[in-house]
């Protein structure tokens, strides 16, 4: 059995978001993990993830690094107090701020690696760099900050 995934420990209110739910049955669905100090996600796009034929959608890209990424960080906040991730309080983060800078065109039909480190944790807010790898050669490369979100989120 492989270890449980980030993404397993969401509970299900949180778990319809199109880049990580598990519970959005059109989603990419991502899965990641801690290799040491880095956290890894495996995804090979469909072909609807086309941008120009052969390549991958750059937006698609965006999603996974974001995703793994404030995976990354509700992990790391876990970590960093040496506490399970069934154990609460629970942590759970959004995207205050994505960057990602394409560095070659990331060929379709492929699996492709995001490698997430943390950079810092300052606060409520955890900072993540991650790489996107196709074929061991990195095509993009991300920056995301992640912020815990606040009790009434998304109420106005
Ligand atoms: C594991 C077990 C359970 C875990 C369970 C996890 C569940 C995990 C949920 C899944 C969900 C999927 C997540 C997918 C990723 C999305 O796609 S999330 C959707 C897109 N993101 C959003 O809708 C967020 C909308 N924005 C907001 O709600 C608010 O602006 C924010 C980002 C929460 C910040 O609001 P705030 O906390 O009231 O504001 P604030 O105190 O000013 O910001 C906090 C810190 O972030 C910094 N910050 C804010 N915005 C920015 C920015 N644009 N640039 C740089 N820094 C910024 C601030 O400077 C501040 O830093 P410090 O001053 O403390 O050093």
């Amino acid at each position: 059995m492989p270890e449980p995934a980030f993404q397993d420990y969401y509970p299900e209110n949180v778990s319809h978001c199109y880049g990580c739910g598990s519970l959005n049955a059109l989603g990419l669905r991502i899965r990641t993990r801690w290799e040491g100090d880095e956290s890894v996600t495996r995804f090979t796009p469909r072909p609807e993830h086309t941008a120009i034929p052969g390549f991958v959608y750059g937006g698609l890209l965006a999603s996974l690094v974001d995703c793994h990424s404030t995976g990354t960080a509700a992990a790391a906040m876990y970590r960093q107090e040496g506490r399970a991730m069934d154990t609460l309080p629970a942590y759970r983060f959004v995207t205050a701020s994505l960057h990602v800078d394409y560095l070659a065109p990331t060929p379709l039909g492929v699996e492709l690696e995001v490698r997430g480190r943390v950079k810092r944790i300052e606060g409520r807010k955890v900072v993540v760099e991650a790489t996107v790898s196709a074929l061991g050669k990195v095509t993009a490369r991300g920056e995301v900050v992640a912020a815990q979100m606040r009790e009434g989120f998304g109420q106005v």
